[in-house]
């Protein structure tokens, strides 16, 4: 596994070494020991699995209190995956990074507690996998806008195309109204 540079130091993105052969290939997609070899040394707790259509956005979410660092993967298809810098005191405070995770890439992007979190599907379908540091609570769940003007994130959306949501993540609030980190 290598550990890739992104833009927002905390944010880690996550190159399995792949062994193919004649049947396929095999990798670790993940490995405790390695990941705190390369300075991940989180502990999770669940493991989730969901699947989307293309045009699907899920996001931006976080828990507060209860937030959960996640470890982001795809088994099928391509997903833009974001993460937004929620961190009042972070020098890149309401950054925001994006990476195409897909079933080929097979890119894994670790995203720290005190980060929102959304992708949209790019293929026909999606599935993606996550671990996460503490558990799901409901009551302490979150939702920022996806198209948050101050954030001003580049979705790959064609022009006028407006993404699937939920009811939920319709009714998300811009950032400048969240309750964020310290
Ligand atoms: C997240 C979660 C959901 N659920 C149930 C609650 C709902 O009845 C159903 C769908 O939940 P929701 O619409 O919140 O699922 P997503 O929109 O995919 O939410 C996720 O999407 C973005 C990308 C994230 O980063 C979060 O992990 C998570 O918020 O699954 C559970 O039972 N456990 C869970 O951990």
């Amino acid at each position: 596994m290598k550990r890739l540079g992104t833009p927002i130091p905390d944010l880690v993105l996550l190159e399995p070494r792949v062994f193919e052969d004649e049947r396929g290939f095999f990798f670790e997609s993940y490995n405790k020991r390695v990941l705190a070899d390369l300075g991940l040394c989180q502990e999770f707790v669940q493991d989730n699995h969901s699947r989307s259509r293309r045009g699907v956005l899920r996001g931006l979410h976080y828990q507060m209190p209860q937030p959960q660092g996640k470890l982001v993967r795809v088994v099928t298809g391509e997903i833009f995956d974001v993460a937004v810098d929620l961190r009042r005191s972070s020098p890149t405070f309401l950054q925001w990074y994006g990476v195409k995770l897909s079933a080929e890439n097979k890119l894994q992007l670790y995203v720290p507690e005190g980060f929102a979190h959304g992708f949209l599907t790019l293929s026909e379908w999606a599935e993606v996998l996550y671990k996460t540091t503490d558990f799901y609570a409901p009551q302490y769940e979150r939702c920022i806008r996806w198209d948050d003007p101050q954030l001003r994130i580049e979705w790959p959306l064609d022009p006028g195309v407006q993404p699937v949501v939920s009811p939920k993540d319709a009714a998300g609030v811009p950032v400048e109204k969240a309750d964020l980190f310290p």
